[in-house]
């Protein structure tokens, strides 16, 4: 057990070790205070990270130790209370209502736990209105609506309604409706933590895919080591601070699934089979 208990890596030693190029996310001394004088939780005590471009980074960590804060403050869902968070260069803490939603909108990606398709529109429709949303030319909706659904497996389900698929095939058009309009970091809340073992297992090839074949840099947060497993890197937050860090770099995924199960073992986590 060499790296389990190391220090977590420097944001600038991973923008090092990462080459030259600039990080599409930068986490800068973020701390997120709720509540008021009587009762007051320091949900992110000074967290600091980059993600590059092309990276797929895990977020685990205990039952409150504001993995999901964390994540909400990124995607500006939430305010920090200090602290700065640069996507693609830009500070996106001080954005004022509209340029936040058009941030949203244009720059990130959501897959949530439940797949949150529009119960009323076809499949095809719910990733269209991704590009719709966004002022995409007609002429160019079908084709990159179809090219996705190509590339994620999911063009036999595009004319189904979400009641008429299965729980698998939603979470999979919702990876498809966060990555149709090409946004810069792609968030994922537990997006297999609905799922059966199998079809999270298919939902986590898709993640897999979207990162290896169409570039998406992705931060997920996640319980579950298997999950884990599929990244590239493991952030660990333990009492809103970054405990470890941990990189798959050339081993294979069940090694890397071992190696998040030392940490998670130390946590105080779940244990699940890596096959
Ligand atoms: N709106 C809020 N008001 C007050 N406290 C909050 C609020 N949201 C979260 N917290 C607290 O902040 C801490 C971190 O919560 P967070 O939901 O980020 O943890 P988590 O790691 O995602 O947990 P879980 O794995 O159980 O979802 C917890 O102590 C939680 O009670």
């Amino acid at each position: 057990m060499t790296e389990v208990y190391a220090t977590p890596q420097s944001a600038a030693a991973a923008h090092a070790a990462a080459g030259s190029a600039r990080p599409i996310l930068s986490v800068r001394q973020i701390e997120k205070v709720y509540g008021n004088r009587d009762s007051v939780t320091r949900a992110i005590n000074d967290i600091s990270f980059d993600v590059m471009p092309g990276e797929f980074v895990g977020i685990m960590g205990p039952s409150g130790s504001g993995k999901t804060t964390l994540l909400n403050c990124v995607a500006t869902i939430d305010t920090v209370t200090s602290g700065h968070i640069l996507v693609d260069g830009r500070d996106v803490t001080g954005l004022r209502s509209r340029s936040l939603a058009k941030f949203r909108r244009d720059d990130l990606g959501f897959i949530f736990q439940d797949s949150n398709l529009l119960d009323t529109l076809t499949a095809f429709e719910n990733i269209a209105l991704a590009l719709t949303v966004k002022g995409e030319h007609t002429s160019k909706v079908r084709p990159k609506v179809e090219e996705i659904a190509q590339v994620l497996g999911v063009s036999d389900v595009l004319n189904k309604y979400p009641y008429q698929m299965s729980g698998g095939q939603k979470q999979r058009i919702a990876a498809a409706r966060a990555m149709v309009a090409d946004p810069k970091l792609v968030l994922a809340d537990e997006p297999t933590g609905a799922l059966d073992s199998r079809s999270a297992s298919v939902m986590l090839d898709t993640l897999t895919m979207m990162n290896t074949q169409l570039n998406a840099t992705i931060m997920m947060v996640t319980h579950d080591s298997f999950a884990a497993s599929f990244a590239s890197r493991i952030l660990f937050i333990k009492d809103g601070a970054v405990f470890n860090e941990i990189r798959k770099g050339d081993t294979s995924r069940t090694d890397f699934f071992n190696r998040i199960m030392e940490v998670v073992t130390f946590l105080g986590g779940d244990v699940r089979d890596a096959s």
